[in-house]
């Protein structure tokens, strides 16, 4: 199989051009060769290659930013997607997508099933739910993984940046009214080869049976607050830590105050998620 991958120097696309190295050839395109603001190369790039599978998680994910940018960030996270289900469909190829917690407004404290009415609080949530729902209205063979606070030992993430902050300053003032799930790159990477692995193998009418859009989030949930007492705890490195609320810490972009997405759906076909704190040990490790 031949697989075109995007992303590859971010957190999840780095780990996924290692997991998905079983599953066939695997052509990975920096934003060097194909540019996801520009929708001319991104087709011709789809058409030059002629993927039997395209792997999507390059993003515009500065969430601040996006504030700032909203075409920018609508181009990356919607027209581009939407670009590539229209040219999978003409070559008869599947689409993988990942998408965020934060098409959601997450305004009560329910875990969020993939049915659930979206409601983005913010300019790159907008853009990442016009993403999917482009890729669903193409009639592409797709599946859209969303996730959720993405952490790993590469890029830029929460985790990162407070492994840094707490050896730089005395006291970190963290967010403790923000609730959701920490989930390891590793793990969307893993999971996203063990389902195309049974894709593979299930035949034609195996993307019209389980195709569309899975929750895929670790167990569990915390707040920035309890995420980065664990992130310390587990590095064994000692720093003040006080909680604050949203109001205590302004930023450009509203995020909702309860992200945490329910994974049944998941779970009940494919894999159960670990625990976020076991993830994060293991990734510490
Ligand atoms: N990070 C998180 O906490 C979460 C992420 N997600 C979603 O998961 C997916 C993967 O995210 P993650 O790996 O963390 O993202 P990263 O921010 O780590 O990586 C983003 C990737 O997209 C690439 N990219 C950005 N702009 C362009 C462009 N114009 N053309 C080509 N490539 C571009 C980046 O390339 P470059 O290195 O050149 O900038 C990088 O490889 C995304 O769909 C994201 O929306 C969902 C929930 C949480
Ligand atoms: C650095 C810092 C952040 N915070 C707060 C700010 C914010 O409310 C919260 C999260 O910070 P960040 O801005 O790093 O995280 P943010 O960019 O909002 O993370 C999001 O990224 C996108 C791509 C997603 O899809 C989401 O799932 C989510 O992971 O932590 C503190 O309270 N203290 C600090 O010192």
């Amino acid at each position: 199989m031949k697989i075109l991958l995007t992303g590859s120097t971010g957190q999840v696309g780095y780990e996924l051009e290692r997991s998905l190295q079983g599953l066939g050839e695997v052509i990975a395109v920096d934003r060097g060769r194909m540019d996801l603001s520009d929708l001319d190369q991104v087709r011709d790039v789809i058409r030059a290659t002629r993927p039997q599978l395209i792997v999507n998680p390059a993003a515009y994910t500065a969430v601040d930013k996006a504030e700032t940018e909203p075409e920018l960030a609508h181009r990356i996270n919607a027209e581009a997607p939407a670009v590539m289900a229209a040219e999978a469909r003409l070559l008869g190829a599947a689409l993988v997508h990942y998408s965020t917690d934060y098409v959601f407004s997450g305004y009560d404290a329910a875990a969020r099933g993939e049915h659930d009415a979206t409601g983005p609080l913010n300019v790159y949530g907008a853009s990442k739910l016009a993403g999917e729902q482009a890729i669903a209205a193409s009639g592409v063979p797709h599946l859209i993984f969303r996730t959720s606070w993405v952490f790993g030992m590469r890029g830029k993430n929460f985790l990162l940046t407070m492994l840094r902050l707490a050896k730089e300053r005395d006291e970190l003032r963290i967010v403790d009214d923000q609730h959701g799930a920490p989930t390891w790159s590793r793990t969307i990477a893993d999971t996203t080869a063990l389902i195309l692995a049974q894709a593979r193998a299930g035949g034609p009418d195996w993307w019209q049976e389980n195709g569309g859009t899975y929750h895929l989030s670790s167990q569990g949930r915390t707040t920035w607050f309890g995420f980065t007492a664990a992130i310390l705890e587990e590095a064994g490195i000692a720093c003040n830590l006080v909680p604050i609320t949203t109001n205590d810490y302004p930023l450009p972009a509203a995020r909702p105050q309860y992200s945490a997405l329910c994974s049944d759906r998941l779970q009940e076909r494919f894999v159960r998620l670990p625990d976020w704190r076991d993830a994060l040990r293991l990734c510490l490790h």
